[in-house]
């Protein structure tokens, strides 16, 4: 009876879905903070203008490609724990052949668009942190996608444990084709076309398209075949304002490279949409709901383990006690709401694997191949048990 209850709660979970992971929107600027300045005084107002633009809306963006540089990325050497994600920062290099665009770093340029409003922070913090205080976006650079530039599938570097996500905020710079961002997270797949959604408000007045999404997701930038997409990608931290940077590394304080910094009020996300056990997950409450009931089942007590879906960028103590739960992200919150509300004590419990182990490595796998090979005998134990048992 307890067996048959238990595995239709694992089959309860394991047709959970992810839960909202990216979230995106559109506004309208403050009227004439459409211009970017950079070196040599020069100066460009977007829009550009009419198809074909202006000549000297052309020359303006001449002097911008010719400001900016080549966007490196970085190569990630990470380690990967189970339920943790420990982020190592890898080399940065330069390899058009992985990203090929170009780039203006925050202080080479200035321009009124720059600091996202705080209606966005309070939508991307409603979807992605919906306990969170704070919110704040650094800046990280403006990226411009020429024709023919890409970015291949990455994940953004983590920058710490009160790193949430990524926004990109794409500018109204003229109509384009291609440069569609496309994320990937746990099978499903999102794509962002900023091609549209450009054309689509260029009917009206030019708007600012964004997205955002958590720092673990995997996403790409497709080939841009005509026109110019500009965007700026921003960090986004559950904090007032970003971490500094540790002594010796190239960024100093957010604020000292001229980062804007934003408070939201994060209350004001009135339609944030809060994750309910009972709405959201009704079949595993009402099977683990059953199992509680059952007195044959762990009449002393028990420990029930399930896996974490999302990466953390956090040490073990950070998500254990300052983060736990309310760093938890989509699905992984969804679980926590869901034993919380029927009673149950939930805590993470870490399990590593070595440095040395590929990403896709899965102990588990291993042990049970390990078994197998010795002709073990009796059923092997389910992933979760064996994890339980593995993290002491
Ligand atoms: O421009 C975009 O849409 C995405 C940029 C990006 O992925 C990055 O800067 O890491
Ligand atoms: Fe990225």
């Amino acid at each position: 009876m307890a067996a048959e209850g238990e595995d239709l709660l694992r089959q309860r979970l394991a047709e959970l879905g992810p839960k909202p992971w990216h979230a995106s929107g559109s506004l309208q600027p403050p009227q004439g903070s459409l211009t970017l300045s950079f070196e040599h005084e020069g100066r460009i107002s977007l829009p550009l203008g009419a198809e074909p633009p202006p000549d000297d809306a052309l020359q303006a963006l001449q002097a911008l490609l010719a400001a900016a540089s080549p966007s490196p990325f970085a190569k990630q050497a990470s380690l990967f724990g189970w339920g943790i994600y420990v982020g190592c920062r890898g080399k940065t290099v330069v390899d058009p052949s992985y990203r090929a665009a170009l780039e203006l770093a925050p202080g080479a340029f200035e321009s009124g668009v720059a600091l996202p409003p705080t209606g966005v922070l309070a939508e991307a913090a409603a979807v992605l942190a919906p306990d969170a205080r704070d919110m704040c976006a650094e800046l990280i650079k403006l990226n411009i996608y020429g024709p023919g530039a890409f970015f291949k599938a990455h994940r953004d570097t983590p920058m710490g444990a009160k790193h949430v996500g990524s926004l990109v905020v794409c500018l109204p710079c003229g109509p384009h084709q291609g440069g569609d961002l496309v994320l990937r997270h746990q099978g499903q797949e999102h794509r962002w076309s900023t091609a549209e959604a450009v054309a689509g408000a260029a009917a009206g007045a030019p708007h600012l398209q964004w997205c955002a999404f958590f720092a673990d997701v995997e996403h790409e930038v497709l080939p841009v075949s005509a026109g110019y997409r500009l965007t700026f990608s921003y960090n986004l931290y559950s904090a007032p304002r970003p971490p500094a940077a540790k002594a010796g590394g190239k960024r100093k304080a957010g604020e000292q490279r001229g980062l804007p910094t934003t408070r939201a009020s994060l209350a004001a996300a009135a339609h944030a949409p809060e994750l309910s056990a009972d709405r959201d997950a009704p079949g595993a409450v009402a099977a683990l709901r059953t199992l509680l009931a059952d007195s044959t089942w762990h009449p002393g007590g028990g420990k029930l383990g399930v896996i974490l879906r999302h990466k953390y960028a956090a040490g073990l103590e950070g998500l254990r006690d300052n983060m736990f739960p309310a760093a938890l992200k989509g699905r992984d919150r969804l679980l926590y709401a869901m034993f919380a509300s029927c009673g149950l004590e939930v805590r993470t419990s870490p399990i590593f694997k070595g440095w040395e182990e590929p990403e896709d490595y899965d102990p588990y796998e291993d042990a049970m191949a390990g078994l197998q090979f010795r002709g073990e005998q009796g059923p092997l134990p389910t992933r979760e048990e064996w994890y339980l048992q593995a993290s002491g």
